[in-house]
């Protein structure tokens, strides 16, 4: 299984279709439109922000165990990327510390292997799309999501700013399965077929390299 993580806007669910057709492999999507509880917590983050992470949880490791047994299918976003999310939320008070330790150490224990199971919750590679603040902030208005919109709430740039420096120290950190950065910036792989044939030979050398293509 092949995972993609990157902040809010930066083209995990085109990737995520890109490298599905082009390794004949199924992707799977976080259901962000029918998300009933998203744009409650955009309106108010302290009422809804420990359910939200029970909401992704339970979504998340429901795609990982319909994904996991083929190498090649790609899911458009990590969990292990919601305890640095939940962690910021709680740094800005709209959770409290506990609540975002229980979760990160939720995560541990639900994604942690155990020998008798043979089925692997782990990725076989997970990729970072890596953007800028102002090609996030970009995306996110080019996208339109009501809820996500700085015009609408000018309390999410300093929540986007935040996030987006996080996400170099979370790469950096993260060490469940070979992973692999690409720059969101100097390929536009949506918009540019030269970035997009690039990316894709990227990823292909990778997964040569871990003899899993
Ligand atoms: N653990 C989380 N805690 C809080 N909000 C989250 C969490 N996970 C996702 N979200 C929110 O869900 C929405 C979708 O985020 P996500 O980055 O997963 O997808 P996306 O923005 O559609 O990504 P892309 O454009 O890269 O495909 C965003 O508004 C994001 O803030």
């Amino acid at each position: 299984m092949i995972v993609l993580s990157g902040t809010i806007g930066a083209g995990k669910t085109s990737l995520t279709q890109m490298l599905a057709d082009h390794l004949h492999s199924q992707a799977f999507y976080e259901s962000v439109d029918d998300n009933e509880i998203l744009p409650l917590f955009y309106k108010d983050p302290k009422k809804y922000g420990f359910l939200l992470q029970m909401y992704f949880l339970n979504k998340r490791l429901e795609e990982i165990k319909n994904a996991s047994s083929n190498p090649t299918d790609v899911l458009d976003r990590s969990i292990f990327e919601d305890p640095l999310l939940f962690k910021l939320n709680a740094d800005l008070g709209r959770a409290t510390s506990t609540e975002a330790e229980i979760h990160e150490s939720l995560v541990q224990n639900m994604m942690e292997e155990l020998p008798e199971v043979p089925q692997k919750k782990n990725p076989d590679l997970l990729i970072c799309v890596q953007v800028s603040f102002d090609t996030m902030l970009e995306r996110i208005k080019k996208r339109g999501r009501s809820y996500e919109q700085i015009d609408e709430d000018p309390s999410l740039y300093e929540y986007y700013l935040s996030l987006n420096q996080r996400y170099s120290e979370w790469f950096d950190k993260y060490d469940k399965s070979p992973k692999l950065a690409i720059d969101g910036d100097k390929y536009n792989f949506v918009e540019d077929q030269d970035a997009q044939a690039h990316v894709l030979k990227m990823v292909d050398a990778k997964l040569k390299e871990l003899s899993i293509i």
